[in-house]
């Protein structure tokens, strides 16, 4: 540290803080330390040496932030000022300075101290710019603890996060991180990929600078780009534009790096020794081992070993002592071989037992790094396949409801199509069944009188019949014949005919029991039909109808005078068959015309209707309609 000042001294001793903390680790980084200060200088890059004293705590906050890097002496001053202060904090306010606690606590390499104070700021933290810087350091110091598998988890969380971040700075600080811990676990695409975002977001700048400084640190460690001039020259324009001396010389270390491995070791030579002590003025001690170490094989391999052993052994003077793994691995085997060439096989030995042991280590901490890379990487994939299948599940339930709902309301709709269906069946049967049964009274009613037609009144008849004979009750049949009806007709017309036919429908009515049969045989003559009754008891009743028919015609004045002649027949005499029941009656009917009309004739032969005898014994002489068939 003898003879640093401002920047530099800050970069040396920041070098070597992270030095001790990375020997108290037991295992070494590679360039990563250096990347790391790298960042850490350029966030307090823009400090004066002296800051004023800020009146209110805000501006006292900015300031202690801001030289935090570049004049430690006045952050620790500012940041007990601010302790003191508390009470004036807001409480965004105080998780900055929670923030600047934990920044300060790994900066001395207070570990245990600095990691609750970020953890807190990472999860409880209002601002997610603080959020995110907190989370950079912490990454840091997880590396620098060789946790290679939480500082990946606290990356992959915060590149989570990204897409919601306003705050560029601490974007660009998380995507540098990003950048760096997948060069050192061997992911360099997926590095050289932060580092674009980085350039991508800033076109010019510091962080410009050193998104072009990832980027070529990704193609040229990954060993496998072999990059123009044009593009190293490029990125050392950008930098050295804004005179950012440290990540030039670092660019330029990558194009000797990319020489060396074309066997362009002129060009190694020169970009090394053209800048070397430029490097040493820097007092980066990590970048000078770094120069020594590509001198030394570029030496060795042009065939210069005395140049080459010079070199070889200032890297091992310079990195044992803050354990640069890899240029002390380097060098050690570069001694070993120059030991071994010039026939020192006591020294050979001895330095090839210093490389296997700190190539071991350094080996040991490359597959550390990247076995936490790929379980980290295993973890995210898992829990992007358990959300998916989360997802999925969501889908196929949000689906399910949805088809539920529309069978539901299909079963709605089914139901009350069914509903309307079968009610207009129900309808139309009910429709359906009435006029059938219109139709069916049309077909067994008289149309101009309303009783039953002849052909019902036969089946009715025939059917009371049956039961009469069953139960062994007589019946009586009776005929009726309005007398000289011609006449009515002639003289008042058919209107008052029909009227006069109805009127006599009614007059019968009037005497009829509700087992009766009753119907309309021809034109103007009837047929009742009487279950249960005797031939004096029908003989009575055909008497009290003819007499209502005399009654009329003489009461009403102005009225069709109208008598009407009966014949009747018993099934005592004539048994239970209608046609002959019909024919014993119509022989009585025809002698009641003959002797003179309006009057009863009973019909007694039961042997041949035509024989029959009238209510006053008068005998039949016309052939009678009956004869054949009742129907
Ligand atoms: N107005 C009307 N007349 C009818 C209907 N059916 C039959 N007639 C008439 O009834 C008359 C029956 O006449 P006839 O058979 O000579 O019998 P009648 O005139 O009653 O004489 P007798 O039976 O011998 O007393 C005919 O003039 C038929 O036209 C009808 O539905 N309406």
């Amino acid at each position: 540290m003898e003879g640093c000042e401002g920047r530099a001294a800050f970069v040396l001793l920041l070098a070597n803080r992270l030095g001790v903390m990375r020997i108290a680790g037991g295992k070494l980084g590679g360039y990563r330390a250096g990347a790391f200060l790298l960042f850490a200088m350029l966030a307090g890059a823009a400090v004066s040496a002296e800051p004023v004293p800020a009146e209110n705590v805000a501006q006292l906050l900015d300031d202690t932030e801001s030289v935090k890097t570049a004049d430690y002496a006045s952050f620790i001053r500012q940041l007990h000022e601010l302790e003191n202060r508390t009470s004036e904090l807001s409480e965004s306010q105080t998780w900055r300075l929670r923030y600047l606690e934990g920044w300060q606590a790994a900066y001395i390499g207070q570990n245990d101290k600095a990691k609750p104070l970020l953890e807190a700021v990472i999860k409880q933290g209002p601002d997610s710019g603080l959020r995110i810087k907190a989370t950079s350091v912490l990454i840091n110091l997880l590396g620098v603890e060789h946790h290679y598998k939480e500082a990946f988890e606290y990356l992959d969380h915060a590149l989570e996060n990204l897409p919601q971040l306003n705050d560029a700075e601490a974007r660009a600080h998380i995507l540098g991180e990003a950048s760096q811990l997948l060069t050192e676990a061997g992911q360099y695409d997926l590095a050289a990929a932060y580092a674009k975002q980085i350039i991508a977001s800033y076109p010019s700048g510091r962080y410009n600078c050193l998104g072009h400084l990832y980027e070529l640190d990704a193609a040229v460690l990954g060993g496998k780009a072999s990059l123009p001039d044009e593009v190293f020259q490029d990125a050392l324009d950008r930098c050295l534009s804004i005179h950012e001396i440290l990540p030039a010389d670092t660019i330029r270390r990558d194009m000797a790096i990319q020489a060396l491995q074309q066997n362009k070791l002129d060009k190694a030579l020169s970009v090394l020794e053209g800048h070397y002590e430029e490097v040493k003025q820097i007092s980066y001690s990590q970048l000078t081992a770094e120069y020594e170490v590509l001198l030394a094989q570029a030496y060795w391999n042009k065939g210069n070993a005395a140049l080459a052993q010079k070199y070889a052994s200032a890297t091992v003077d310079i990195a044992s002592k803050s354990d640069f793994i890899d240029p002390l691995v380097k060098a050690y085997q570069l001694l070993y071989q120059i030991e071994r060439q010039s026939g020192n096989l006591r020294d050979a030995l001895a330095y090839h037992e210093k490389y296997v042991a700190a190539d071991k280590g350094h080996l040991d901490d490359i597959r550390e790094k990247a076995l936490a890379y790929q379980v980290v990487k295993q973890q995210v994939e898992t829990k992007k396949i358990e959300l998916e299948e989360l997802n999925r599940q969501n889908q196929i339930l949000e689906l399910q409801q949805a088809l539920d709902h529309k069978a539901v309301v299909t079963s709605r709709l089914y139901i009350t199509l069914l509903l309307t269906v079968l009610a207009s069946i129900a309808f139309w049967l009910y429709r359906l069944k009435r006029s059938q049964l219109r139709f069916m009274r049309l077909a067994r009613r008289d149309g101009l009188t309303g009783i039953f037609n002849r052909q019902h009144f036969v089946e009715e008849a025939q059917q009371t019949l049956r039961y009469g004979a069953k139960s062994l009750r007589g019946a009586c049949l009776v005929l009726i014949d309005l007398d000289h009806f011609k006449d009515v007709n002639d003289t008042h017309g058919h209107v008052v005919g029909d009227s006069v036919l109805r009127q006599s429908v009614a007059i019968c009515q009037q005497h009829l029991h509700s087992s009766d049969v009753f119907g309309r045989i021809g034109g103007e003559e009837f047929g009742i039909l009487l279950p249960e009754c005797t031939i004096i008891q029908g003989l009575e009743r055909a008497e009290q109808i003819r007499l209502a028919f005399q009654a009329t015609a003489s009461d009403e004045p102005g009225s069709v005078a109208l008598t009407a002649s009966f014949g009747v027949a018993s099934t005592a005499h004539y048994g239970y068959d209608l046609r002959r029941l019909l024919l014993a009656a119509d022989s009585a009917l025809y002698r009641a015309k003959r002797d003179g009309r309006n009057r009863v004739v009973i019909s007694m032969d039961e042997q041949t209707p035509r024989a029959a005898a009238s209510a006053d014994g008068s005998k039949p002489t016309d052939a009678h309609p009956y004869a054949n068939s009742p129907e």
